[in-house]
């Protein structure tokens, strides 16, 4: 009789002792992290407060600030990592620690892509098609890639300028955040499904501000399904969605896939050897003529067969429709960067101008608005062209935030820490980009640090080294060869023919902190003058 009175009791004392022990003894004490500094006391035993600073957008300066005091690893969950510093950055990413979960939110239709694809083998595999067309290379010899670049500065962005430079518009300026973002979709669009099929939102303004708004929804989507994916899923069971942001892909995504519809159609249509340079889909023909092989090859015995094989018009689909989200918003954010900080240098501008003319031919508008593309490799090699981008990417990386991995199964060495498997660990450009040791006065914009006669060839290394805009190791930007040329084919045409001036640059040195900073109020209005 005793004793069955004093079991419910002992039962809860033993299981209030299994979860001390469980909940705050282990991991603040015992833990293998538990020898690892804390960003906050509270880092060990819970979640809460690095999901706060996440939700409210101040990750990437809380953290910078915390490495700075605290060294190059920190905790900041029960399970979490916050990694600083080149030897940690070559240990985790060029060591190929995989993606988390984190990144299932990225599947598109229902089917991963290259980007969300955790197993390294399908991630290779996935890859294989698509590197080749976008190597530099490649990019740099193709037809297709020059016509389209032709046709998009030519045909639709300068007149726009040109237009813009009229007595009815000053002296209000053009956005040109919004007009980057056009550029940058009609690029990226055009590559994937040839001109013809690709956007023109150069021209489409209505269409253009609508895909804004949707990608505006989209920023805080991260957070929820990614950091709370059971808390998310259990709100939609039942019934409470998340509006804005689940209409928002939803439409975005049915745009793509009409975009690849079409595509599709033609291709069956039309005699490839008739199409014209700028109508070649470069990357659907490679991505779909890639699942062709590896079915031929391999079939059913393929890492992609479940996954991709089985199911090619979903897969093409969730892999472009990565590639305009990804390719378009990233190097919108860095063009109105370059152009707002060129903007406050008219010195700058006009040693950029001397550089762009010396190309041969270079990109300046004859009597008749036509010009000539310059040659890809002396674009490439221009020195202050080049120093403008990469501090621009430095100072205002469009990822700047952390991309999380996940440790091996068997305990790694992560600078004087041996770290057990499964845990989540992540390095940011944020950081990476602001250490004074590397980049002396970081905050400062200064594009005459990457110039070959700043500082010794030692320098310059590390400066490469610690440079991560792009990520780095086998999950590294596969577009960043596309972004650099289609930056620098952007700036020239410009900067050869117009002197820009800000007109209202609110917002733009506020960078919104989280996996992506975008200027927090999304705008940039510049005037234009011709150069004479
Ligand atoms: C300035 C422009 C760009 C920047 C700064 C940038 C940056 C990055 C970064 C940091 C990653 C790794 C992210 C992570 O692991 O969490 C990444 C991956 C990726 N980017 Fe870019 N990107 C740019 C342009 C582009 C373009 C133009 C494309 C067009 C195809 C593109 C497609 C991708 C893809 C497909 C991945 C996934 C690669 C993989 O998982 O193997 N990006 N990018």
């Amino acid at each position: 009789m005793l004793a069955d009175e004093a079991s419910p009791g002992l039962a809860i004392v033993i299981l209030a002792v299994f979860l001390a022990f469980r909940y705050l003894l282990y991991p603040t004490l015992l833990s293998p992290l538990a020898r690892i500094p804390n960003a906050h006391w509270s880092s060990p035993i819970s979640r809460l407060w690095i999901l706060g600073i996440r939700y409210t957008h101040r990750e990437n300066r809380i953290l910078h600030a915390l490495h700075r005091s605290l060294g190059p690893v920190i905790r900041v969950g029960p399970n979490e990592l916050s990694i600083n510093g080149i030897d940690g950055v070559r240990t985790v990413y060029q060591g190929g620690f995989e993606k988390p979960d984190w990144y299932s939110v990225f599947d598109n239709y229902g089917v991963p892509c290259m980007f969300s694809t955790r197993p390294a083998a399908e991630h290779s595999a996935r890859k294989r098609s698509i590197s080749n067309i976008y190597s530099k290379s490649y990019i740099q010899s193709s037809q297709s890639a020059s016509a389209q670049g032709r046709e998009i500065l030519y045909g639709r962005l300068l007149p726009k300028l040109l237009d813009s430079t009229s007595k009815m518009q000053v002296p209000h300026g053009i956005d040109m955040y919004s007009v980057f973002m056009a550029t940058t979709m009609d690029f990226i669009s055009a590559y994937i499904f040839g001109i013809e099929n690709g956007t023109n939102l150069l021209h489409d303004e209505a269409l253009r501000d609508h895909l804004l708004e949707h990608y505006k929804a989209r920023s805080d989507y991260s957070v929820f399904d990614q950091e709370l994916p059971r808390l998310t899923w259990l709100c939609r069971k039942i019934g409470i969605p998340f509006w804005t942001v689940d209409a928002a892909n939803k439409e975005l995504g049915e745009w793509c896939m009409r975009l690849c519809d079409v595509t599709k159609k033609a291709s069956i249509m039309n005699n490839p050897s008739a199409t014209e340079a700028c109508d070649e889909p470069v990357v659907w023909n490679a991505l779909v003529g890639g699942l062709a092989k590896e079915t031929k090859t391999s079939g059913s015995s393929s890492v992609l067969y479940p996954t991709a094989l089985t199911n090619v018009d979903l897969s093409v689909a969730s892999e472009l429709f990565d590639h305009v989200l990804a390719g378009q918003e990233t190097v919108g954010i860095t063009l109105s960067y370059i152009s707002w900080r060129l903007s406050q240098s008219m010195d700058l501008q006009a040693d950029l101008r001397a550089e762009l003319l010396s190309l041969a031919p270079n990109m300046r508008l004859d009597r008749d608005e036509s010009a000539s593309m310059p040659d890809p490799k002396q674009l490439d090699a221009l020195p202050l062209l080049h120093a403008v981008v990469m501090e621009t990417l430095r100072l205002h990386a469009p990822i700047p935030g952390y991309q999380p991995r996940e440790t091996p199964e068997l305990p790694c060495q992560i600078g004087p820490y041996l770290v057990p498997g499964g845990v989540r660990i992540a390095a940011s450009a944020y950081s990476l980009h602001r250490d004074e040791k590397v980049f002396p006065e970081p905050e400062v914009w200064n594009p005459t640090r990457w110039l070959s006669s700043d500082g010794d060839g030692e320098e310059r290394k590390k400066r490469n080294r610690q440079f991560w805009a792009f990520s780095s190791g086998g999950r590294m930007c596969v577009g960043s060869n596309f972004a650099m040329h289609e930056m620098k084919l952007i700036i020239a045409a410009i900067y050869s023919n117009f002197t820009s001036h800000i007109v209202d640059d609110a917002g733009m040195s506020e960078q919104s902190d989280g996996y992506t900073g975008r200027p927090v109020h999304e705008r940039l209005f510049l005037r234009f003058e011709r150069v004479v």
